[in-house]
């Protein structure tokens, strides 16, 4: 059999390839504006760091030393600029415009002045001609036209500013958004799905929950909805920190250097006293910025958890009307949302202490500025128009700092939301790499396996690791053989075929293809798929046709396989009968089909991709009719294969008639085979364990 490495798919293409020496944000967020210097192995070696000291299975990081913090800041600081850097030109021309139009802004207050001044002395803007008759001169509208002129470009500039940083941000977080969902698509294995991907972080933030949060699940890391608003809100804020809030920045910073030199220019004296509030301010917005911080934080976990207790009241709505607790369970989300909005109170308090701070204090500075300016103009020393100017200018720079230290802010919640979404980019490290699968080619490996050997195969959650689910199983699954798995609930049934079919690695023993000898669980995705398909007890189908339904094991499947898949799992009747056969919409979750329908469909779903094993859970006992002739039609679809290549069927049940048909049925207790045999031979035996567990189950 000729085995070849996998074409790698680039799980790392979802981390960062390269780091820039100096950063756009570092520029920012540097104390001292010293830039970063960080290396692709720096970096690594900062997530190793961050790896060491904090919990970061899944999406969360629990922060233990601020040294660690600070690497990790770094590292997802780097990580936004190779974002920030492959929208290079749309974000050069954005901030040019936005400079322009800043410029244009700082423009405008000397040409007011100068426009006043004008026309509060016409004189000194007339010619007078021989007899005294005086004519305004062409200077009296040189100030209306350089101001149409700057309004003109200014406009076109906040156009182009808008647009063009606004491009930016869409394509950051559309690649954000595609890495993030192929990463927990791809490179996530089951066991982070079912066990809510991660201990949450910080167990001081939980303690403080009330009891509604308490009452959620605490693993909602994976859940949809927590996924779902990292997707959305912390994408957004993400990518926002080096495009819009990048700019502003700098607009910011440009529009106080510009107000400094015109007011330095215009009176000296008059400044120094206009920025005698500028220590005050800065020294709240320090404090701020760190308390921001930390709500912020908690403020995004908080709507996480309300996301995911939404999101999966939702899709349980039936147990919820069926229980009655649709009004509880709206007062459990009010809770939920109460205790956001009450850490978001926290934030926006503190945002509007800081504003109102600013306000007051730009106030008393404008106060003695008039007070002084107004003395310099009745002295003479400076005009009106001037004393406008300055005015207007302290203004600006008012508006400046503070449009600062609010992109300060707005950078700090945005490093925040990016860090939450690097996290779960990067998942659990225990995700198996693609690059070191083995790939079987469909064709020649895939057909050539003629069965698949359990040798003492244990197994156990890495949730419950010290719980054993599968003790020493060994079996052997062949071509155009039945077996049926019978056992009590919670014996490992359903484990022990999670594990066949590679959605969980075993912790000890081997699954092996024969002849070949190959390591199943060294064969990636792809490979396993084509040779192991499951039909679960309740199969999920999306909300689609039919058709893309049946074809989602095998989209280049032809519509004579199609034909062929749905006549062997018996579909063709039900079809037939709906009014648009194969491009009926079977709804979320399938719910426009019955029960035992959903089961055929994915039966055919699962033939479509011609496996070599097929393991089938029988559906429950409310199916049974449906049920059990839909497991006929896979025990028949097993032995009679096409071109002579049959499939293995493993069984999961517990109906009698099903026993006697499989070739060997398998009793499984506490996660180990106690018995082994035919129908005949474990039911002639009165005390086996066959015969004890169907007379429990009679
Ligand atoms: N995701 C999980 N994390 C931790 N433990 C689990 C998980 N899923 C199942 N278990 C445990 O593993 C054991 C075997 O469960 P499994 O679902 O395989 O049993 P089963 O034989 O299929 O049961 P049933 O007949 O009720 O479907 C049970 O004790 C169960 O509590």
């Amino acid at each position: 059999m000729s085995v070849k490495l996998s074409e790698t798919v680039d799980s790392a293409s979802s981390k960062p390839t390269k780091r820039k020496n100096s950063s756009f944000i570092d520029f920012i967020f540097s104390p001292k504006h010293k830039r970063s210097k960080t290396s692709g192995a720096e970096a690594s070696v900062d997530r190793k760091m961050a790896d060491d000291g904090t919990k970061r299975e899944g999406a969360t990081v629990k922060k233990t030393k601020p040294s660690l913090e600070k690497s990790r800041k770094k590292e997802v600081k780097a990580r936004l600029n190779d974002e920030a850097s492959k929208e290079i030109r749309s974000l050069a021309v954005g901030t040019l415009a936005m400079m322009a139009s800043a410029l244009s802004n700082q423009a405008l207050p000397k040409l007011l002045g100068k426009l006043l001044d004008e026309k509060s002395s016409p004189i000194k803007n007339m010619t007078c001609g021989v007899g005294q008759i005086c004519s305004a001169t062409n200077n009296s509208g040189s100030a209306s036209k350089a101001l149409a002129i700057v309004v003109i470009g200014g406009g076109f500039a906040s156009f182009l500013r808008t647009t063009m940083l606004n491009r930016a941000q869409d394509n950051i977080a559309q690649r954000l958004r595609t890495k993030l969902f192929s990463a927990v698509l791809t490179d996530r294995d089951m066991e982070w799905f079912v066990s809510g991907g991660a201990v949450k972080s910080g167990k001081e933030e939980s303690n403080e929950a009330d009891a509604a949060a308490e009452s959620v699940s605490e693993s909602s890391a994976s859940s949809p909805g927590a996924i779902g608003s990292i997707l959305t809100e912390d994408v957004n804020k993400a990518s926002e920190v080096v495009t819009t809030v990048f700019a502003n920045i700098l607009r910011s910073c440009s529009s106080c250097a510009f107000a400094t030199y015109h007011m330095i220019s215009l009176n000296p004296s008059l400044f120094g006293i206009s920025v005698s509030i500028v220590p005050v301010i800065g020294a709240a917005a320090v404090v701020l910025n760190k308390f921001v911080k930390k709500a912020t934080a908690k403020q995004r976990e908080c709507a996480e958890q309300a996301a995911a207790f939404a999101e999966e009241r939702i899709s349980h709505i039936m147990t919820v009307k069926l229980a009655n607790r649709e009004k509880d369970e709206v007062q459990k989300y009010v809770q939920l949302q109460e205790k956001c909005v009450q850490l978001g109170r926290k934030v926006n308090s503190a945002k509007g202490v800081f504003m109102g701070f600013t306000f007051a204090a730009t106030g008393g500075a404008l106060y003695m500025v008039f007070n002084a300016g107004g003395t310099a103009v009745a002295n003479g020393r400076m005009t009106s128009g001037e004393l406008t100017s300055f005015a207007t200018y302290s203004f600006l720079l008012g508006l400046g700092t503070s449009g600062v230290f609010k992109a300060v802010g707005e950078s700090t919640q945005g490093l925040v939301s990016a860090d939450r979404v690097y996290s779960l980019i990067d998942g659990s490290p225990d995700a198996k790499s693609s690059n070191e699968s083995l790939k079987l080619s469909r064709t020649s490996d895939a057909e050539s396996v003629e069965s698949i050997t359990l040798q003492n195969v244990s197994f156990s959650y890495k949730s419950s690791s010290k719980r054993t689910v599968l003790n020493n199983v060994s079996l052997k699954l062949e071509r155009g053989k039945v077996i049926a798995l019978v056992g009590k609930n919670g014996s490992g049934k359903t484990s022990l075929a999670s594990v066949i079919a590679g959605l969980h690695s075993p912790q000890g023993g081997k699954i092996t293809l024969q002849p070949s000898g190959l390591d199943f669980t060294e064969l990636d995705r792809e490979s396993q798929t084509s040779l192991i398909q499951v039909v679960p007890q309740h199969p999920a189908l999306f909300d689609a046709t039919i058709k893309s339904n049946v074809t989602y094991s095998n989209p280049n499947a032809s519509d004579k396989d199609i034909e062929k898949a749905l006549t062997i799992t018996n579909c063709n009747d039900f079809i037939s009968k709906l009014d648009d056969g194969l491009n009926f919409r079977v709804g979320r979750s399938g719910m426009r089909l019955s029960g035992g329908q959903r089961q055929r469909l994915a039966l055919a779903r699962a033939l479509l991709s011609e496996p070599c094993l097929l393991i089938l859970d029988e559906p429950s006992s409310a199916l049974d009719a449906e049920g059990e002739s839909a497991v006929t039609d896979a025990v028949h679809a097993c032995r009679n294969g096409d071109n002579g290549l049959s499939m293995g069927l493993l069984l999961i049940t517990h109906r009698a008639p099903t026993l006697q048909i499989a070739d060997s049925i398998i009793v499984l207790k506490d996660g180990e085979v106690v018995e082994e045999g035919t129908y005949d031979e474990l039911s002639e035996d009165k005390g086996s364990a066959l015969c004890e567990l169907m007379s429990e189950l009679a």
